[in-house]
């Protein structure tokens, strides 16, 4: 399986002429921000007799910087997996995975959660909140192991008001839409300035308006160099993407 722009379905989705002016890191590198060489994801069987099942096998993709790829493909067939072992939140059972040149397979756990912070900004289906935080101090939360919180609140700040959700920063998750949960999940991830953002499915459970946001947001995302991989059932997120890959 490898990306294949051929096969891409025509576009549906419009780009807009609006940037948003988000806190910008310019990257002027070009080596792939991400590389997975022969990578098979296996998981055991429910059933103990039956050998693994391979969910993903040996597969190979490499984003460039500036570049949106999209992940594609029916339910079940690895795309979390993959988004997963791509941010070296699992390993895969075999094969690599590089960033900017780094195989972070060869890293032991610690060391990979360490690179991790200041390289992948990893958004959950659903974006999911700390229901006891406000907005801005959900956006905060990655700079607490640092202790940057002082120093990057205008950051945080920036890119609560770039996304569109600055008034309600005071807010709780559970007054929160879900359009705007998904705004401050995606200015959290994006607060200490990760070479690459990965998202899993961004638009499932929003309306077709708020869904257009969001691959506005991404695409401004790519703007500065930040590579952006992001796994989809949209048709329309997946032909806002520069490049894809359908999963069998
Ligand atoms: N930790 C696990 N242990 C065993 N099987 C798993 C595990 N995680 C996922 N699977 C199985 O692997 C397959 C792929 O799951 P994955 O979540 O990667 O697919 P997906 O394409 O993201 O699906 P969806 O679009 O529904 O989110 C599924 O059959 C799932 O049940």
């Amino acid at each position: 399986m490898t990306p294949d722009a051929a096969a891409a379905p025509e576009p549906r989705y419009r780009r807009r002429d609006h940037r948003l002016d988000l806190p910008r890191n310019p990257r002027p590198t070009s080596d792939p921000t991400l590389r997975l060489v022969d990578v098979t994801i296996e998981y055991p069987s429910a059933d103990s007799d039956a050998g693994p099942i391979t969910i993903v096998s040996n597969f190979g993709l490499d984003v460039l910087p500036g570049v949106m790829h999209c992940l594609a493909g029916r339910s079940g067939s690895g795309k979390t997996s993959l988004l997963k072992v791509a941010a070296g939140l699992i390993r895969p059972t075999s094969g690599d995975v590089f960033w900017r040149g780094d195989a972070i397979t060869k890293l032991s756990d610690d060391a990979i959660s360490t690179r991790r912070r200041g390289y992948v900004g990893y958004l959950d289906q659903g974006g999911v909140l700390v229901s006891g935080l406000s907005a801005l101090e959900n956006v905060l939360l990655p700079a607490v192991p640092t202790k940057q919180t002082k120093s990057l609140l205008p950051r945080a700040t920036d890119l609560l008001e770039s996304l569109g959700v600055a008034s309600r920063s005071g807010s709780r998750p559970e007054k929160l839409s879900g359009g705007e949960r998904q705004r401050v999940a995606l200015a959290r991830a994006l607060l200490l300035s990760p070479a690459i953002l990965m998202v899993d499915e961004p638009t499932a459970s929003l309306d077709r308006r708020s869904a257009d946001t969001v691959i506005d947001l991404l695409r401004s995302v790519t703007s500065d160099g930040t590579s952006v991989l992001v796994s989809a059932h949209d048709p329309h997120l997946i032909a806002a993407a520069d490049s894809r890959t359908e999963l069998a």
